[in-house]
């Protein structure tokens, strides 16, 4: 399995000048090495992505930190996604910018690929928007100026990121931003990153790449990828800080793109004149009209009045945002973070592992069971799963956790009561999970805002609701057993 991957991902090392475009033989600044898991002491997992987990590392010799992004590789030879890995390496590879997260070095064993990344302790812009309900103007101007400065960076190097949105936004321990998530990344035909052959991303103008509430409308329409993307990206982003949703939000991935295709926008009447004019010029309908799209370049975002007062030279001098803390799990890992993850499945280690289960969080979140049932992604099809009389009391999109993977499942939970999860591409019910009005028979573990595992007597499965909806579920469910 190594030796086919590595035919699959190696890159040619060689003594040649890294600057050296589009050459045959490439020398990786970040470097392949031979580590190995056992080399790091695990912490806590920031969070898991469809094709990997990424967990907070400390280097045993060094006392490094890092986020270590672990990809299982026969996940990725089966689900075609060697070309993603490869390009998401080699980019961050060439990226050297105070807001992209850095890639430091790669190892690999049998069984997984390992790239090790700056740690952004301060976790997601998504949790800050999440965790202060909204940004204030001020929080969001510096948000948006950071992320501006890093755009300007990647799209001068010839590449559009196509996933800009608050979850792919890492905030560093002091508060800083730093663009992550290149695995969607466009290289533009003349891009100054060296691309090798089969790492080059697919150019299927019509693949929907990126999260339905952040996508441009020409990308609905088909058109060819363009730094415009990222722009209309950016103004969703900027509109989702200021008032704690994305502009474009329905029941249905099919209604939000019938708002975007309509450019259905409604701006809250507390934004003031400078964000309603910048958010609207950014989600213009003509890419080519974007601030920072046009043939000035970004002169025209930075000049924004929006923007009046930054100081564009010393973004990263300035002091940014104070950062809300996550709601603490009681139990602490061995770092001192909450969750360790001690790695049973990973890589060649024969470790047990230690899941440690904590409690639920505070109970300050309010949500009444009515309430939660018309949160987000009720569509008509899931009425098929469901008996005449019977209505979904909660339902959400959330990834199925299992050991290195991760499926994408929709779970319903009804007032018969009835608690299923159902495959959301083929529609079938995957999971029935045998309803008890006794704790001891059904309990749900709360361990991070995200993140709660379901407990029967025969089994445990593990959820992550990426609207950070596990306290709601918990509450949800409690709410039935004690009706
Ligand atoms: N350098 C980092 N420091 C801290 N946390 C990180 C870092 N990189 C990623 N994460 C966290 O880990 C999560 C998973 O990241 P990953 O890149 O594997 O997947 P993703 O891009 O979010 O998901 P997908 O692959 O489905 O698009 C992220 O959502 C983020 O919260």
């Amino acid at each position: 399995m190594e030796k086919e991957f590595d035919s699959k991902l190696r890159i040619q090392n060689s003594a040649s000048n890294p600057s050296t475009q589009r050459s045959k033989s490439f020398a990786f600044r970040a470097p392949q090495e031979n580590f190995s898991i056992q080399d790091f002491e695990l912490g806590k997992i920031y969070g898991v992505g469809s094709y990997s987990k990424v967990v907070r590392a400390r280097k045993k010799d060094s006392g490094t930190i890092y986020a270590l992004k672990i990809m299982d590789k026969k996940f990725i030879t089966k689900e075609n996604k060697t070309a993603y890995v490869k390009l998401e390496r080699i980019v961050l590879d060439q990226l050297d910018h105070p807001g992209v997260v850095r890639l430091f070095f790669t190892f690999q064993d049998t069984y997984s690929l390992y790239m090790a990344l700056e740690s952004c302790e301060g976790g997601e812009l998504f949790d800050q928007i999440t965790r202060k309900g909204r940004l204030s103007e001020d929080e969001a101007r510096f948000y948006a100026a950071e992320v501006v400065d890093a755009l300007e960076y990647i799209h001068s190097m010839g590449l559009i990121h196509r996933d800009i949105k608050p979850e792919n936004l890492l905030l560093t321990e002091d508060g800083h931003i730093k663009i992550a998530d290149f695995g969607s990344v466009k290289p533009m035909q003349d891009s100054r990153i060296t691309v090798l052959p089969n790492a080059a991303s697919d150019d299927k103008a019509c693949t929907f790449v990126g999260t339905a509430a952040y996508v441009p409308p020409e990308v609905l329409n088909s058109s060819p990828a363009t730094f415009g993307n990222d722009l209309w990206a950016l103004g969703c982003t900027l509109f989702q800080m200021l008032s704690g949703t994305s502009p474009f939000k329905d029941a249905s991935e099919w209604l939000i793109f019938q708002r975007i295709i309509a450019r259905d926008i409604r701006f809250p009447n507390y934004f003031s004149a400078e964000a309603r004019d910048i958010i609207d010029r950014l989600l213009d309908i003509d890419p080519g009209r974007r601030p920072g799209a046009g043939p000035d370049g970004y002169s025209s975002l930075k000049k924004h009045p929006f923007f009046e007062g930054i100081d564009w030279t010393n973004l990263r001098s300035q002091t940014p945002p104070r950062l809300a803390s996550e709601l603490k799990a009681p139990s602490s890992g061995p770092d001192g973070h909450e969750s360790a993850w001690n790695p049973s499945h990973v890589g060649d280690s024969s470790a047990r592992t230690n899941d440690r289960n904590g409690g639920a969080a505070s109970s300050s979140e309010s949500g009444s069971i009515t309430r939660l049932a018309s949160i987000d992604s009720f569509d008509s099809k899931w009425k098929q799963f469901l008996e005449p009389g019977e209505s979904v009391l909660m339902i959400s999109m959330v990834k199925k956790l299992q050991k290195l993977t991760s499926k994408k499942v929709q779970l319903i939970l009804t007032n018969k009561p009835k608690l299923i999860y159902v495959d959301p591409a083929k529609l079938v019910v995957k999971g029935n999970i045998i309803w008890s009005d006794n704790p001891n028979d059904l309990s749900i573990q709360v361990t991070s805002p995200s993140l709660f595992k379901i407990c029967t007597p025969k089994k445990v499965m593990s959820f992550e609701d990426a609207k950070q909806r596990a306290l709601q579920w918990k509450k949800a469910i409690e709410a039935l057993q004690n009706r």
